[in-house]
């Protein structure tokens, strides 16, 4: 998850106002200071930061109300004004590529901002989605540019052109955009080149390119790491080619990335995406009300769904699971299937942080991404050692049998501790999807027929059951019962 210190100092900051018998004048100015230094060291802009100030006390002191209320007006206000920050106020959903007939899109930026690998994840996000992806390298400028996207294209079997002897960018990219159109590809990257600097002789160049190729998206990548000079950047890109959108690479580990967020935001360009890694998969779709959930730890489930969406086909064998699991089944080789779809999703930290709550659980929240591969590596050599009985009970009681546990630890190479962690998690998932005995638990409430979608429209939970269900320190951490309506409704939301 990317700045999560950023957002841990802000749910603390909200938390003291939770906490507080009474909320005066000084317990709101005490939580703003906090939020603002915090917005500061992540380098936001200070007139953007004191507008937030501002606005927040403004609608803190308007209403009337105490306690709970206010307590709810300080948070959406916060939330709506961290928002407002971060949204350029642009209907991105014109830069969404269109089925069925050839998009080109191109790519520029400064040199290592992270444009060939950027464009590698970008035609990987969109290879999953049922597009034909293809790379053209455009830069005629830096030596080895063309073997660094030859080398990426073919790690992410997607195929490429280029040349080592042509030396007009202009050239060679209508070349290898004519040649993919003939080959009906739907999605036509061209990997531009950069400079060390914005400089005129980068500026003609792409101005040439984009001459040739006649692109339908001009996409501006930029290094987060850079913070608040940003908005210079971004602008200067923007008054020289028709930017249509920004994806802002490297907002894994940098305090600065809130700053470069809000920078390009108040230059009304779209952030599309956002990378968190130098992997393939560590790259997220950027939307402002998703990213601040997931800032202050409340999840994204549209984003979780989306993730789910990729990896898990449309079939009926996935609907005849949700059947079984709705009747009450959930074994052993259920969740074994899980953790392994959950490994190919990507970073699994990136993924946790999608669920409301799930950042606390013991399975994948604590620790760093190393630790929750790692914890569910162990958990699935575990699950090597069990037998297809052990796999295929829907009575965890079996396997707490102590001659069994012993098999599979010694199986596997693990402790009796190890199998009896990984019992108590598959005794709690248990608990939590489908209940005791199958009566209650999270699919209990989900429509039957749901063709293959979690299909969270019309789902009826019953909130008061599922704040029970869930472990206090997790519900805590949603926000209580009050956020977990919220969360149904925005569930509720995405038909
Ligand atoms: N940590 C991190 N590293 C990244 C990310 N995106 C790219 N990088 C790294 O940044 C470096 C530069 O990336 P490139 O893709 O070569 O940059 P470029 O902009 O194409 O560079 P030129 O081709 O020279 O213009 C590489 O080491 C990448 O692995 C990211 O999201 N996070």
């Amino acid at each position: 998850m990317v700045l999560n210190e950023l957002g841990a100092k802000i749910s603390r900051a909200l938390a003291a106002v939770n906490d507080a018998s009474v909320i005066d004048e000084a317990v709101l100015d005490a939580c703003l200071k906090e939020i603002c230094t915090a917005l500061l060291q992540a380098d936001v802009n200070v007139r953007l930061v004191s507008s937030l100030r501002n606005n927040v006390k403004q609608r803190a002191n308007a209403d009337k109300g105490a306690g709970i209320n206010k307590r709810k007006v300080i948070e959406k206000a916060v939330v709506d004004e961290l928002c407002g920050m971060l949204d350029s106020g642009l209907d991105d959903k014109k830069q969404e590529l269109k089925k069925g007939k050839p998009n080109v899109v191109m790519f520029v930026g400064l040199q290592g901002s992270g444009k060939t690998t950027t464009c590698t994840k970008y035609a990987h996000f969109y290879k999953k989605k049922g597009f034909k992806p293809c790379m053209v390298c455009a830069d005629t400028f830096r030596a080895g540019a063309f073997d660094q996207l030859k080398q990426n294209a073919t790690k992410a079997q997607i195929p490429y052109y280029g040349s080592y002897t042509e030396t007009d960018p202009a050239v060679v990219s209508k070349q290898g955009v004519d040649r993919f159109k003939e080959d009906k590809r739907d999605l036509i990257i061209v990997d531009t080149s950069g400079r060390h600097k914005q400089e005129e002789a980068l500026f003609e160049e792409m101005r040439q390119v984009a001459a040739a190729v006649q692109p339908d998206l001009v996409i501006f990548v930029m290094d987060g790491s850079i913070g608040q000079a940003a908005h210079d950047q971004a602008k200067a890109f923007k008054d020289s080619v028709q930017v249509g959108s920004v994806i802002m690479t490297k907002m894994d580990g940098h305090a600065k990335g809130g700053g470069a967020l809000s920078a390009v935001a108040a230059t009304k360009s779209p952030i599309i995406f956002i990378g968190t890694g130098e992997h393939m998969d560590e790259f997220e779709k950027f939307e402002a009300k998703a990213f601040v959930g997931r800032l202050l730890g409340r999840g994204d489930w549209r984003g979780f769904v989306d993730k789910i969406q990729d990896v898990i086909p449309e079939d009926d064998a996935k609907e005849e699971l949700m059947d079984s699991i709705q009747k009450g089944n959930f074994t052993m080789r259920i969740l074994k299937e899980q953790l392994s779809n959950i490994q190919k999703m990507g970073p699994v930290s990136s993924m946790m942080a999608m669920i409301p709550g799930m950042s606390n659980s013991p399975l994948f929240g604590q620790g760093n991404e190393k630790q929750s591969q790692a914890r569910i590596k162990k958990f699935m050599t575990m699950m090597d050692s069990m037998t297809d009985k052990e796999l295929d009970s829907n009575n965890p009681k079996l396997l707490m049998e102590p001659s069994r546990m012993e098999r599979i630890a010694r199986g596997a190479g693990r402790s009796r501790m190890d199998v009896w962690e990984l019992l108590e998690e598959y005794k709690r998932l248990r608990q939590l999807i489908v209940g005791n005995k199958g009566a209650g638990g999270l699919m209990k409430h989900m429509p039957k027929n749901t063709k293959g979608n979690m299909n969270p429209h019309n789902m009826q939970m019953n909130i008061a059951q599922m704040s029970r269900m869930l472990p206090p320190a997790v519900l805590k951490q949603m926000g209580g019962a009050g956020a977990l309506q919220g969360l149904l409704k925005q569930m509720d939301g995405m038909k």
